[in-house]
């Protein structure tokens, strides 16, 4: 075996600026060969990288990161290693360390092709991998053979097309090689032990400032029809749908390469410049309608009169209730086979079981909305399909490394509010399957550390450095979905500001508050402004971090019921740790409620935002003084005067115009306050009274809005009893799964108490000689003018 000495130097440039140079020397390594390279993590998310073509059997890659590097485990094939996020191999690996050099010497497993070029990739890890590479210089040419070099260096260019195939990396970067011998042996296990002992590493500190450049960034998927490229942004230009979502849900009737040559041919034969007429003409000729990616599918599990029927006392309730229980079988897809044979000509994701869909124009299974469909499927008595549908949540978790968005290709390089495990929990507690943690821990981990390894970020406060969770989504081009709308306020800002544009818009969209004044950031700190003004990657979100503090309980208690002890603590400190931020970060003893936070300042977002008590409902604050914080928190409703709304508890007191405003109201933020109060009324003699008051008005409105035009909205107004919300980028919806959930769960939890208007009626005509009130009763809206769209919504849903 040869000793040999190499030397790597990569240097990571971010754009025009040369972000650091590092320079690495290796003394001695007793192993066939060390590729070195330094990533810095600051301001990257999901780092991943990739390496071609490299001597994988005699080679090692060593990646030494500057603070969180969020993969360890390397996968190889062919003549393609990738390393992937979660490691294995690597126990070292600590997520949280703030330490300068994580060390990490990772074995290749692939086969060595010394006729080919190398190259080294830094892309987007959540995504995977980015689109093949290939050599783009020549001076990189060498980089795996093992022969001798001597400062070799090249610069990959991002979004370079080679070979056919555009790829894409997060950064532009250069390689430095100098190896001064090399070897024919391989040495694998003791190896990596003497590796990391033998390599000093001080050197290597290297602190980068997290500059907000321009980078390349990958698109929102590799489809150069769903998510990016001409012929999507020609389509989508052309405006031949109302809803920018249609064309995108669309079916090619042939295969990619053959759709893109037919508009090939159009654009030549309209020297570019195809007329509406010429675009819609192409777009019939290559494309189905969205819905042949979906069988007919009835429930199996569906039956009549589920037992939470007899706990609705008013009989208009249980009727209704009746009604609502039929809604699921509406709202129910089964994925057509086809979209597993030829995924390519379908933007929907192919999953194995069943789901059920928001309704309107959300075709496809949402993240975060599935927690509370969810909670009605089971007390629909619907194990069956709820099971499956987390199912497939675990297939996306090993498929994508976390949950995307929704069921649609476009929606795969961002996630949404991460419910999954509390998902998962409230299937256990309602079936006890105790199997399901035991088969999906690892899965249940996998999804949580998505979250703490990709999206979260280290700040200082009053001289203590704290781990806060933020949405952020390093992904670039307009949403496929809304590209029309994102393209057009993009024109509106200068060109270089266009990627970190669209990068806040699909952040906005994974925090599913999109969109919402609490994401806009003025020059005073305020949250004035419109979509240009979206900041979503300056603030911390107090509701995502009380999200994954209960996150890591419920993993916790599950490996204390599965025998765990090491994990369960593991766990229990993340919990602890978290808890501890949202105290000492997030919660304001002034206003005594907890805030986002802005990290470019670190200063609290002291606006009213109904997500704002999340860690009343997570349970993320200390027990100890419960009743205090309990006791504040409902001060702090009062203060705002949000209680007051006929038609429940606005989600901001901005009005906007976005859909995340006031005066919507949104079922997910109804069950948040009224469960937060609820689950925890021992604790305050009003939390009761108030939590009942507060879902006999949200029964009322849905009731309402029902009676009016047979359909449940994806939001309300709540100054108008059963009038759907408004404003944002498209047309209120019906359907609809969160909403018909929630309506459940209340109707389960409050229907010994709940009053339908009819019966409060004549309460009030028995009540009327003792001058007892209806603060609650609101006059019918016969003739509103709401009705109008809504009633020709409705009659859609109906006639499908
Ligand atoms: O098409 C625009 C956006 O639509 C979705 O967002 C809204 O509907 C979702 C489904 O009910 C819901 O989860 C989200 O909170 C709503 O704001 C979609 O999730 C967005 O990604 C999309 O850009």
């Amino acid at each position: 075996m040869k000793i040999f000495t190499s030397w790597i130097s990569v240097i990571i440039r971010k754009s025009s600026t040369w972000g650091y140079l590092f320079q690495r020397h290796i003394s001695s390594c007793v192993y066939p060969r060390v590729y070195w390279t330094k990533v810095d993590c600051i301001g990257l998310q999901n780092n991943h990288f990739k390496i071609n073509n490299l001597d994988s059997k005699l080679s090692f890659v060593k990646v030494v990161g500057h603070r969180i590097c969020p993969f360890t485990t390397m996968t190889g094939s062919s003549d393609i290693l990738s390393i992937d996020k979660d490691s294995k191999h690597n126990s070292k690996t600590d997520m949280r360390s703030t330490q300068t050099n994580l060390r990490y010497c990772i074995p290749g497993t692939g086969t060595y092709r010394n006729n080919h070029n190398a190259s080294l990739v830094l892309t987007d890890g959540l995504e995977g991998i980015l689109g093949k590479t290939a050599p783009t210089h020549d001076d990189a040419s060498d980089l795996g053979r093992g022969a001798d070099l001597r400062k070799r260096s090249a610069v990959m260019t991002s979004g370079q097309t080679v070979g056919g195939r555009r790829h894409w990396t997060s950064r532009s970067f250069a390689v430095d090689i100098n190896m001064t011998s090399t070897i024919k042996s391989t040495v694998l296990g003791l190896v990596l032990v003497m590796c990391f002992s033998n390599v000093g590493l001080a050197a290597a500190a290297q602190t980068v400032a997290a500059t907000n450049t321009t980078t390349t960034l990958p698109p929102p998927c590799d489809s150069n029809i769903y998510c990016y490229g001409e012929l999507l942004k020609t389509v989508q230009l052309a405006r031949l749908h109302e809803d920018s979502k249609y064309f995108v849900d669309m079916t090619l009737k042939f295969s990619p390469a053959r759709v893109q040559e037919n508009f090939g041919k159009l654009m030549e034969d309209t020297s570019d410049d195809p007329t509406r007429k010429q675009v819609a003409q192409f777009v019939d000729d290559n494309f189905d309608e969205p819905g042949t990616e979906f069988e007919p599918w009835t429930p199996e599990d569906w039956q009549e009169n589920p037992a939470f029927l007899s706990n609705i006392s008013d009989p208009i309730y249980r009727a209704w209730a009746e009604d609502l229980h039929e809604i699921w079988k509406d709202l129910g897809r089964k994925i057509s086979i086809a979209v597993k044979e030829e995924p390519d000509r379908f933007s929907q994701l192919y999953v194995d079981n069943p789901v059920v869909v928001p309704g309107g124009r959300f075709r496809e299974c949402y993240y975060w909305d599935s927690y509370w469909t969810i909670d009605g499927l089971l007390l629909s008595g619907m194990t069956t399909t709820v099971k499956g549908m987390l199912e497939n949540f675990i297939k996306m978790v090993e498929e994508y490394g976390m949950v995307p968005n929704g069921g649609r290709v476009y929606y795969t390089r961002r996630s949404q509010p991460p419910y999954m495990i509390p998902m998962i929990k409230l299937y256990v507690d309602h079936t006890q399957d105790m199997q399901f943690i035991s088969d999906n821990i690892g899965h249940m981990e996998r999804e949580l550390n998505f979250w703490i390894k990709n999206r979260t970020t280290e700040v200082t406060y009053k001289g203590k450095t704290y781990e806060v969770a933020q949405y952020n989504v390093q992904v670039d081009e307009p949403r496929p979905e809304s590209y029309r709308e994102d393209y057009k306020v993009a024109q509106s800002v200068p060109e270089n500001d266009r990627t970190q544009l669209y990068v806040e818009y699909k952040s906005g969209a994974e925090s599913g508050w999109d969109y919402s004044s609490r994401w806009f950031v003025d020059e005073a700190n305020a949250n004035q402004g419109s979509l240009k003004d979206l900041a979503v990657t300056s603030i911390a979100p107090v509701d995502l971090n009380s999200l994954l503090c209960y996150n890591a309980k419920i993993i916790s208690d599950y490996y204390w019921e599965l025998g765990d002890s090491k994990k369960a603590k593991r766990y229990e400190a993340v919990h602890e740790d978290k808890k501890k931020t949202l105290t000492e970060l997030f919660w304001d003893e002034r206003d005594g409620v907890w805030y986002d936070i802005n990290i470019t300042n670190m200063r609290k977002r002291r606006f009213f935002y109904l997500s704002n008590i999340h860690p009343l409902w997570s349970g993320s604050y200390n027990k100890s003084n419960g009743e205090e914080v309990m006791a504040k928190v409902i001060n702090y409703l009062k203060k705002q005067k949000v209680l007051d709304y006929i038609g429940g508890v606005p989600t901001s007191t901005q009005n906007t115009g976005q859909q995340w405003d006031f005066p919507n109201a949104w079922a997910p933020l109804q069950h948040l306050v009224v469960m937060a109060l609820r689950e925890n009324r021992d604790l305050h003699e009003e939390a009761d009274a108030i939590s009942l008051q507060l879902a006999e008005k949200w029964i009322q409105s849905n009731w309402q809005g029902y009676e009016d035009v047979k359909a449940m909205f994806e939001k309300y107004n709540v100054e108008i009893i059963g009038a759907p919300g408004g404003g944002g980028e498209y047309d209120v919806q019906v359907g609809f799964g969160w909403t018909n959930g929630v309506a459940l769960r209340f109707l389960n939890d409050f229907g010994d108490r709940l009053k339908s208007p009819e019966q409060e009626q004549e309460r009030a005509a028995e009540a009327t000689t003792t001058g007892g009130s209806l603060s609650l009763h609101a006059s019918k809206l016969s003739s509103a003018n709401y009705l109008i769209p809504v009633v020709a919504a409705a009659a859609n849903f109906l006639a499908r």
